[in-house]
């Protein structure tokens, strides 16, 4: 019999999820696999036990936000055979689902994670750490890990936007020099992200019309230190949708691989949970390195 490893965060989103894994596994059953279930203990235990356990399974179904599906993808990079992963969300946020195209019903998505075709996706490597969709420094960048738990449950979006704006007045430039594909771009920075996904803290990113999840290519924004709030606030009402100007203070471009070298600490998130603060980051495309389930 086929073998299913199913990892759920029963404290992801509103904690809803828990209600329905009978109903998943009862799904997956049907469907012929033998399920083996692992509600998450605590942070990188999704991590531990993908690692520890995928290699035995023909597949691995993850539950949860995009930390969850950050984690268990995460374990899995460390196996040499890795199985496919279906994933069903149930995060506050859940970006990266909007690359997948899932069913919006619970039970569509329980089908799909079980029976869906996987398709292969590039994963990013930072300094010897994974990322599935997101790495980024930066104003911002901090908002996701410092939003406690409980108030992010309650307030859902509403409290990345507030924590974001409180934060407006104190951002802090970093000088950099990044090296990529195309070149070299030097100077004082305020963000930076690097990305495979057309959704970044629940908003359409902006350079997002090329994003393809197994290109090889990542998408890469930086913001140059603005002159002046009003270019401040041109820069962030205008990044979401607008193309940027050549020359402007919004500088983007695709690469396969990036050097971000700042003379002090520059903190960093991957996937929107911090990621240390090294002053080199190298920044890796693994072209097609995990296969994920789709929705169509
Ligand atoms: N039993 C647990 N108790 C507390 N935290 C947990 C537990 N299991 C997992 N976690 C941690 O919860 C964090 C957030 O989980 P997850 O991303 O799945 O949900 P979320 O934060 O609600 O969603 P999103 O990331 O989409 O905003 C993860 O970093 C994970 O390590």
């Amino acid at each position: 019999m086929k073998r299913l490893l199913f990892i759920y965060n029963p404290h992801a989103g509103k904690g809803r999820s828990k209600s329905h894994i009978s109903d998943v596994v009862d799904c997956f059953t049907r469907q012929g696999w033998l399920v083996t279930i692992h509600p998450t203990q605590g942070k990188a235990d999704a991590a531990a036990v993908a690692a520890d356990l995928g290699g035995s399974f023909d597949r691995v179904v993850c539950c949860g936000g995009d930390g969850t599906l950050h984690e268990t993808i995460t374990g899995l990079m460390g196996l040499t055979n890795r199985p496919p992963v279906g994933y069903i969300p149930a995060g506050t946020t859940n970006d990266f689902s909007r690359n997948l195209h899932l069913p919006r019903s619970l039970a569509g998505r329980m089908e799909t994670a079980g029976a869906g075709v996987p398709r292969p996706v590039d994963i990013g490597r930072f300094n010897g750490e994974y990322f599935i969709y997101v790495a980024a420094f930066g104003a911002f960048t901090d908002v996701a890990y410092d939003t406690p738990q409980p108030f992010k449950n309650a307030f859902g979006h509403l409290a990345y936007v507030l924590e974001g704006a409180a934060r407006l007045p104190s951002l802090q430039s970093y000088r950099l020099r990044v090296e990529h594909d195309g070149g070299t771009e030097e100077g004082d920075f305020l963000f930076g992200m690097v990305s495979n996904t057309v959704s970044v803290g629940g908003f359409k990113g902006a350079n997002t019309e090329r994003v393809e999840l197994d290109d090889g290519q990542f998408e890469v924004v930086l913001i140059r230190q603005p002159q002046n709030a009003a270019q401040l606030q041109s820069i962030v009402m205008g990044l979401m949708q607008a193309k940027p100007e050549p020359g402007g203070a919004v500088v983007a471009f695709q690469t396969t691989r990036l050097r971000v070298t700042c003379a002090g600490e520059l903190p960093w998130t991957l996937d929107g949970e911090y990621g240390g603060a090294p002053r080199v980051a190298e920044i890796e495309n693994l072209p097609r390195a995990v296969e994920i389930v789709y929705g169509k």
